[in-house]
């Protein structure tokens, strides 16, 4: 067990739901991450943050798998969900990622209507018998991505007829929808107005309850908001982790500290 001081929000219990051991990550000839090792927490928000190009976004993917989906990239080390190796060759990436679930940067619906949208993951993975529990899963998806309310009298529209900000929680319903445990968010607020963004920021803070989430962010007051612990990556390497309020006061390493107070960025 591992106490985590929450930004002012008393202190939560969390257990490591995600290991990394001695992560490298090439592509091609590029090594883009290097023995990155860390453990993420359950029950709670983890922002990696760092200058651009410095492999943010790379272990993110890392942690579903996406980057299997790019022929140059090569990973290796170890990373763990619950102890069970991600990698190793039993492991089906695509019912990993029904169980680490992913938000894009940009709100990404599917051109089908609200519902179907929400439907969708649960339909392909089999997790309903009949139209009854799909409902169920719809609505309840919807009601944790604080979407419900705006949206039950029209779940036949179009997803894509969405604001930004609830096509965002629309994603996040669709992503919630397939029972993951892990939430990777690759800055999620990016293509939002600050009314969309500090709706998903709340709605992060709520999600925490329920899964443990990492988010990418270039915002550092996003990082502060929402997050319990910080990842501080420069060059591909994971420089500092630690509780968020430590990184951001009283950061130990000087790169952190340049980062933070602008000098590098
Ligand atoms: N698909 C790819 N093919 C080749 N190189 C890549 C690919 N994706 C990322 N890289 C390289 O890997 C390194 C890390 O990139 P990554 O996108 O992970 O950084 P980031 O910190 O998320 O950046 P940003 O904040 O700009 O999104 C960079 O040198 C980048 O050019």
């Amino acid at each position: 067990m591992d106490d985590v001081r929450t930004a002012g929000r008393g202190i939560v219990a969390a257990t490591a739901k995600i290991e990394a051991r001695g992560v490298q990550v090439h592509y091609g000839t590029t090594h883009a991450l290097k023995d990155v090792d860390v453990s993420i927490l359950d029950h709670a928000v983890t922002a990696f943050i760092g200058p651009s190009g410095c492999g943010k976004s790379t272990f993110l993917r890392c942690l579903n798998r996406m980057n299997d989906t790019i022929a140059s990239c090569r990973v290796t080390g170890k990373i763990t969900l619950d102890g069970e190796d991600i990698y190793a060759p039993k492991v089906d990436p695509v019912q990993l990622r029904a169980k680490v679930g992913m938000v894009f940067q940009k709100p990404n619906p599917f051109p089908k209507s609200i519902y179907e949208n929400v439907a969708y993951g649960p339909k392909i993975h089999g997790l309903t018998r009949n139209k009854g529990e799909l409902d169920q899963i719809v609505e309840a998806s919807l009601r944790k991505a604080a979407l419900w309310a705006e949206v039950k009298d029209r779940l036949d529209s179009p997803g894509t007829g969405l604001s930004g900000g609830q096509q965002q929680r629309l994603c996040i319903a669709r992503a919630i929808a397939t029972g993951p445990e892990v939430l990777l968010m690759d800055e999620p607020c990016s293509a939002l107005d600050p009314i969309a963004t500090a709706q998903v920021e709340e709605l992060i803070d709520e999600l925490r309850s329920s899964f443990s989430v990492v988010i990418v962010t270039h915002s550092m007051q996003q990082a502060a908001r929402v997050s319990q612990k910080t990842a501080f990556f420069h060059l591909g390497h994971l420089v500092e982790y630690g509780e968020t309020a430590e990184i951001f006061t009283n950061p130990k390493d000087p790169r952190t500290e340049a980062y933070i107070t602008g000098r590098i960025g």
